[in-house]
């Protein structure tokens, strides 16, 4: 009998290729307290995944504990069939990942091409590879930064810097996107030029997850919905609705509108509010 490698038997038992991004009963505690419950996801390739939920709800600790940074206290974690528990593991050459709400200047002075160029890096390398800083230009020019390629991002704003690190992301060419909140702090005539983009990754096949709060403006391109509460998957399907009057960028979701019973139950007629609080 071949040698089956551990983590090929890891992906699901009747898939010949494995999930993009696969986890099994994963249970993450941070400090005592359990953050992460029992979560089963599962992303094939070519899928456009939004990650919703009210805040505090575990979506940024599920997205860290995918790309290795948060340490499960049970389950599996699987990129490409690989396990990510062990950091070292992460395929990063075939990984973009945009944190949330991170700062693109790391205080040495440094320009917005400088930055995504260095995201092209490979491993213990110091020397980009060829062609990068075409690379870069073209991830730059994505994000509607083409023109402040040279200015410092020290000097830049903080939705500006967000930009910096989307367009990072976006010149490694990613097999997988791995966004949380990417429009934070991001001006409308940059939301949209973002979602241009998103749109033409869909087109080119790219696998994207992407925390989000308001899902109105990528409703058209996204193929799921994933809703976490408490730390638990409670809706994972299509993507919800949101409910009239509701549409403003700065209505404040505090209270329900449907119970995740009845989202459950009716996945294609939604009008859950996911990231209510209540
Ligand atoms: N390093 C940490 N130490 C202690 N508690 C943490 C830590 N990281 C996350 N938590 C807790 O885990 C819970 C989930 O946090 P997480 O950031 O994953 O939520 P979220 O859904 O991304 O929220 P938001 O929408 O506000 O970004 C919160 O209660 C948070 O306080």
């Amino acid at each position: 009998m071949p040698d089956v490698p551990a983590d090929v038997g890891c992906a699901a038992d009747d898939e010949l290729t494995p999930a993009v991004l696969e986890t099994r009963a994963l249970d993450v505690a941070i400090g005592g307290s359990r953050i992460l419950a029992d979560v089963d996801l599962r992303v094939d390739a070519g899928e456009f995944v939004a990650l919703l939920g009210a805040n505090g709800s575990g979506k940024s600790t599920l997205v860290r504990t995918l790309v290795g940074i948060q340490s499960p206290s049970a389950g599996r974690a699987l990129l490409f069939g690989v396990d990510v528990t062990q950091r070292s593991r992460v395929p990063w050459t075939r990984l973009g990942y945009v944190p949330q709400r991170s700062t693109a200047a790391s205080g040495v002075p440094a320009t917005a091409l400088e930055v995504v160029v260095a995201g092209l890096l490979a491993h213990g390398r110091l020397r980009p590879p060829r062609g990068a800083r075409a690379r870069a230009r073209e991830a730059l020019d994505r994000v509607g930064l083409a023109d402040r390629a040279h200015r410092s991002v020290g000097e830049m704003s903080g939705g500006q810097q967000q930009r910096v690190l989307i367009a990072r992301a976006l010149a490694r060419r990613p097999e997988l996107l791995v966004l949380d909140e990417p429009l934070a702090g991001v001006d409308r005539p940059s939301q949209d030029a973002f979602t241009t983009t998103m749109a033409q990754l869909r087109d080119e096949g790219t696998t994207v997850l992407v925390v989000l709060h308001e899902i109105e403006a990528f409703v058209p391109f996204i193929s799921r919905a994933v809703v976490l509460r408490h730390g638990r998957v409670v809706h994972d399907g299509a993507p919800p609705r949101p409910a009239p009057g509701h549409r403003g960028v700065g209505h404040e979701h505090t209270h329900a509108h449907a119970t995740e019973a009845a989202a459950a139950a009716v996945p294609g007629a939604l009008h859950v509010e996911p990231w209510s609080t209540t």
